[in-house]
């Protein structure tokens, strides 16, 4: 396998809903849906990125609440991506749009509808159980 790039992103929960991304034509897996964040730098923590990421790419200030498991994808191109989430919440900003084509709040419920970039499949799938198990029951 590949060396592998370890990428962080945030599944910003509010009002139930989360913030998802979509990635614009002239990106890496352009129009694929995502959670946003990015490759971690030397020296941060992933949790550095991630707070760095969401500001440079969007303009918001997020609190990280917690991890969810890694999810390792070959996307067989020689890239290798190893996804590493959090559940974050807002803390402030206005959101400005740097990167992305779009953004949108989708329900919980509703998040399996997007046409999401390969690695975040699971992310999405062990997300939604989660979040269903743990206020759904
Ligand atoms: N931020 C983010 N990146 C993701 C997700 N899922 C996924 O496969 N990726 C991939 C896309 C990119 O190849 C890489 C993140 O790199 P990046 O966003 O910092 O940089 P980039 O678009 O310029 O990517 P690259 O062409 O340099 O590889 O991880 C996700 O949910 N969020």
């Amino acid at each position: 396998m590949p060396s592998s790039i370890q990428v962080t992103c945030a599944l910003i929960l509010q009002d139930q809903k989360v913030l998802c991304a979509q990635r614009s034509g002239n990106m890496a897996l352009p129009w694929k849906w995502e959670f946003p964040g990015g490759k971690i730098e030397k020296g941060e923590t992933p949790e550095q990125c991630l707070l760095r990421e969401i500001k440079e790419e969007l303009n918001l200030d997020i609190e990280i609440v917690m991890a969810f498991p890694v999810n390792k994808h070959d996307y067989g191109n020689g890239k290798v991506v190893e996804l590493i989430p959090f559940l974050a919440k807002l803390r402030g900003g206005d959101l400005i749009l740097k990167e992305h084509t779009q953004i949108l709040w989708k329900g919980v419920e509703e998040l399996r509808s997007l046409d999401w970039a390969e690695a975040d499949i699971p992310i999405v799938e062990g997300f939604v159980t989660w979040f269903l198990d743990r206020f759904q029951a």
